[in-house]
C-alpha cells in the first residue's frame, strides 16, 4: 500500500537528486516530461550502486553480494539499506531507498528493462574490480584495466543513456548502436575525474592512475607529489592527459548526433565543464596538492554556452588552444599531445 501520496514520492526523489548533485539536478529537471523521471530515477540508483562501492567502512563480503544484486534490489519495495558508515556522502539516499524503489517501479517497462540491465553489469563489473583491488591493492595496472574500470563506472552509464534516449522515441535508435562513443562520453567524464581527483583520492587511500603509466615517472604513486619530482609529475599528468585527449573526438561526434534539445543541454554541459578542467589541470601541480575546480563564474558561463553544436565546439577549440599553448617541447609527450591535438583540429 502507498504510505505517501504518489506526487509526494516523487518530490522526495528529486530532493534526493538536488542532494546529490547540485548543478546537475537542474539541468536533469529541465529534460523533456517523457525522458526526466526515467533519468532521474536512473541517476538515483546510480548513486545508490556508487554509495554501495565507495564506503570503505563496509566490509568486502557484505560489499560484493550487494553490488551483485543491486539489479535485483531495485524490485524489492520497502528495501532500504542502514549501515553506510557515518560520514558516506549520499547515506541517507540508502537509508530512504524504498522510495526510489517506488518510483523505479512506476517507470515505463522499457526504462526499467535499461536501468536494471545497466545496473546488473556495474555492480557486477564494480564487485570484480573491488575484489581484484583487494587482493593485489595496486588497484589500476594497465591503461587497459584503466579503460575497463572506466567502462564499468561510466562508460556503462553512456550506454544506459543512449538506450533512454532511443526508447523514448526523442533521439534515433541509432544513437544506443554506436557503443564506442557512448562509451567513451563516460570515459571522457570519468577520466578527467581522475586527473583532478589525484589528491583526494590519495588521501583516501585510493589510486586510479594506471601504473603503466605513472611506473614511467616515479617509483611509487604517492612520490608524485614531492616537490624533488616535481617535473616528473608534471610530465606524468601530460601522460594522463594525453589518453584522455583520445576520446574528444567521439565526444563531439556524440554530441553532433543529438537532436532534441533538452538532452543535448543535458549531455554537452558534463563534456564542456570536463574540458575546461582538463584544460586547467593540464601542466598543473596544484592537482598533486589540492581539488581545483574551474571558477563558478566560468562555469556558469560555459553553461548558459552549451546549447548548440557550434557553441560547444567553439568551448572544445578554446581550451584546447590553452592545452597546446602550455604543452612544453621538453616534456617527452610533447609531441603526442601535439599529434592528439591535431587530430582533434581535423575533426573540427
Ligand atoms: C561517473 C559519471 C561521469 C557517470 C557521473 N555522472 C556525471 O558526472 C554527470 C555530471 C555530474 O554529475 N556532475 C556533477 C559534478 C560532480 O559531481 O563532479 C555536478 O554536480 O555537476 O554527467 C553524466 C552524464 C551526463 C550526460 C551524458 C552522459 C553520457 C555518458 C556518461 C555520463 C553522462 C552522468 C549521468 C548519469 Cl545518469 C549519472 C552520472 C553521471
Amino acid at each position: 500500500q502507498k504510505t505517501m501520496a504518489n506526487d509526494e514520492q516523487k518530490k522526495k526523489c528529486y530532493q534526493f537528486l538536488d542532494m546529490t548533485s547540485r548543478s546537475f539536478a537542474a539541468v536533469i529537471q529541465e529534460l523533456d516530461d517523457e525522458l526526466r523521471d526515467a533519468i532521474c530515477i536512473f541517476y538515483l540508483v546510480l548513486r545508490g550502486l556508487d554509495t554501495v562501492e565507495d564506503d570503505m567502512t563496509i566490509s568486502l563480503e557484505k560489499k560484493l553480494p550487494l553490488l551483485r544484486s543491486f539489479d535485483k534490489i531495485i524490485y524489492q519495495r520497502g528495501w532500504n539499506f542502514n549501515e553506510n558508515g557515518p560520514n558516506e556522502k549520499d547515506r541517507e539516499l540508502l537509508v530512504q531507498f524504498d522510495v526510489v524503489i517506488e518510483e523505479f517501479l512506476r517507470l515505463k517497462p522499457g526504462y526499467q528493462r535499461v536501468i536494471s540491465d545497466i545496473t546488473e553489469k556495474m555492480g557486477k563489473g564494480m564487485a570484480d574490480y573491488a575484489a581484484g583491488e583487494h587482493r593485489e591493492n595496486t588497484s589500476v595496472a594497465t591503461i587497459k584495466d584503466f579503460d575497463l574500470y572506466c567502462h564499468y563506472v561510466a562508460g556503462l552509464v553512456g550506454y544506459g543513456l543512449s538506450d533512454i534516449f532511443a526508447e523514448s522515441g526523442l533521439e534515433d535508435k541509432s544513437i544506443a548502436k554506436d557503443k564506442v562513443k557512448a562509451n567513451n562520453m563516460g570515459l571522457f567524464l570519468q577520466k578527467t575525474n581522475i586527473i583532478r581527483d589525484y589528491r583526494e583520492d590519495l588521501d583516501d587511500g585510493r589510486q586510479f592512475w594506471p601504473r603503466e603509466i605513472w611506473a614511467n615517472y616515479v617509483t611509487e604513486f604517492k612520490d608524485l607529489t614531492l616537490p624533488s619530482n616535481s617535473e616528473k609529475a608534471r610530465h606524468c599528468s601530460s601522460a594522463m592527459v594525453l589518453n584522455v585527449l583520445h576520446v574528444v573526438p567521439d565526444v563531439l561526434s556524440y554530441l553532433s548526433n543529438l537532436h532534441n534539445q533538452s538532452v543535448f543541454n543535458f549531455c554537452a554541459i558534463p563534456q564542456v565543464m570536463a574540458i575546461a578542467t582538463l584544460a586547467l589541470v593540464f601542466n598543473n601541480l596544484d592537482i598533486y596538492h589540492k581539488n581545483i575546480k574551474i571558477r563558478k563564474g566560468e562555469a556558469v558561463r560555459l553553461i548558459s554556452a552549451s546549447t548548440n553544436m557550434d557553441n560547444v565546439v567553439e568551448i572544445f577549440r578554446e581550451y584546447l588552444k590553452v592545452i597546446s599553448q602550455k604543452n612544453d617541447p621538453l616534456d617527452p609527450n610533447f609531441l603526442e599531445i601535439s599529434m592528439a591535438l591535431g587530430k582533434i583540429e581535423q575533426w573540427i
